[in-house]
């Protein structure tokens, strides 16, 4: 998958930019600090998950003074092109493909599939269970249908459930039916998370090892609730247990809503013994297991969009992480000029210098 073009208007720090970008290839945006590089990765991220990775409210994504901004791309993928358009204003996305307007956001996530590292991915080992969480569904939303409504349908039941639960007077038959529900979401959500996550650390253990010299063995566990043999009777008696005490405090205790990721290394939370740069190594190594994945399952890279990915990475790292990279997938990599040209060596790659806010491809 490429952005042949990219088009923004009253987005951070562009008013006005138009950009073409090359297929398969590696486009350096350079630039010195706070110039607008993040803010044009972030506008791909946006077409690709419509949030950015920065910030929960779309208005903080509008030029000051201004009331709207718009992200227009045009994007080439299995041969075909697509043309995108969000406009954002007075808090609401309005989505159109081909000028053709999309009310459902999760028709519209997914036409553009743009895989980040960012510096703040790191804060994933550190952060709540509600960021991990997020972590595996948006990349499963991504590539999945059936994980995208079997996820939305298992949060409209478990409000609902809740609301039972908060009545005066529990109805039980409306709540065995919405227990069950969820029941039948779960079975679904649980092995798709598992099997997932098992297919990201297999890939990423091989990726890790390749451009790290040390010998850590890095994993992931997934930590929920019950056990992950005979689903369905267990999640059925861990329900039937909690009952008592979800009536009792109005509210579900239990549900993969509350499930976690346990990343280790050597067998040791990754939190508590690994450092920056290792945490760094951990967390490329699985977007670029992601990439994999991504490409197994639809047969075409993502867009690979690396953020200040260079810095704390020594020379030897940066080098092998050049050296991994596909030479057919479309990657933006932010740097304020500490790029080696020799680290490129085996890639086609330009430059596009950002200031302030403008755009211009320079020859290097
Ligand atoms: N809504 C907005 N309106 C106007 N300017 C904005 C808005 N949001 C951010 N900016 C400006 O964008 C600039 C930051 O851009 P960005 O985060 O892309 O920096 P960068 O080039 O990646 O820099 P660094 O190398 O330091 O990471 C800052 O000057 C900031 O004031």
């Amino acid at each position: 998958m490429n952005i042949c073009s990219l088009k923004l208007r009253n987005f951070r720090n562009y008013d006005m930019a138009e950009c073409v970008f090359r297929p398969n290839s590696i486009c350096i945006l350079e630039g010195k600090n706070a110039q607008g590089k993040t803010n044009l990765i972030e506008s791909i991220y946006y077409l690709s998950h419509l949030r950015s990775f920065r910030t929960p409210s779309s208005s903080s994504l509008i030029l000051e003074n201004q009331d709207f901004f718009m992200i227009q791309a045009q994007i080439e993928s299995h041969q075909r092109k697509e043309e995108l358009k969000i406009v954002s204003m007075d808090h609401e996305k309005h989505l159109y493909h081909f000028n053709d307007p999309i009310r459902r956001y999760s028709d519209f996530i997914g036409i553009v599939n743009a895989v980040l590292f960012c510096p703040d991915d790191l804060m994933l080992f550190q952060q709540s269970p509600k960021i991990r969480r997020r972590f595996i569904d948006m990349e499963l939303i991504k590539i999945s249908k059936r994980y995208t409504s079997t996820l939305n349908h298992y949060q409209k039941m478990l409000k609902e459930r809740n609301s039972i639960l908060k009545r005066e007077k529990v109805d039980p038959v409306l709540l065995e039916t919405m227990t069950e529900q969820m029941i039948q979401d779960q079975i679904i959500i649980l092995k798709q998370r598992v099997s997932f996550l098992e297919d990201l650390m297999e890939k990423t253990r091989a990726f890790y090892s390749y451009f790290t010299k040390e010998k850590e063995e890095v994993g992931a566990r997934y930590q929920t609730f019950i056990s992950m043999d005979d689903l369905e009777t267990n999640l059925r008696n861990a329900y039937k247990k909690s009952e008592m005490r979800d009536k009792l405090y109005k509210k579900t205790h239990i549900g993969i809503h509350k499930d976690d990721i346990d990343f280790h290394m050597n067998g040791i939370s990754v939190k508590e013994v690994a450092s920056q740069g290792q945490k760094r190594s951990f967390v490329l190594s699985m977007k670029l297991a992601l990439c994999q994945i991504i490409y197994e399952k639809q047969k075409e890279y993502p867009i690979l969009l690396l953020d200040d990915v260079f810095s704390e990475l020594d020379d030897h790292r940066c080098q092998k992480l050049i050296s991994i990279l596909p030479q057919k997938m479309q990657i933006f990599i932010t740097t304020t000029g500490n790029i080696e040209p020799s680290w490129l060596k085996d890639h086609k790659a330009y430059t596009i210098q950002v200031e302030n806010g403008h755009l211009r491809e320079v020859k290097k």
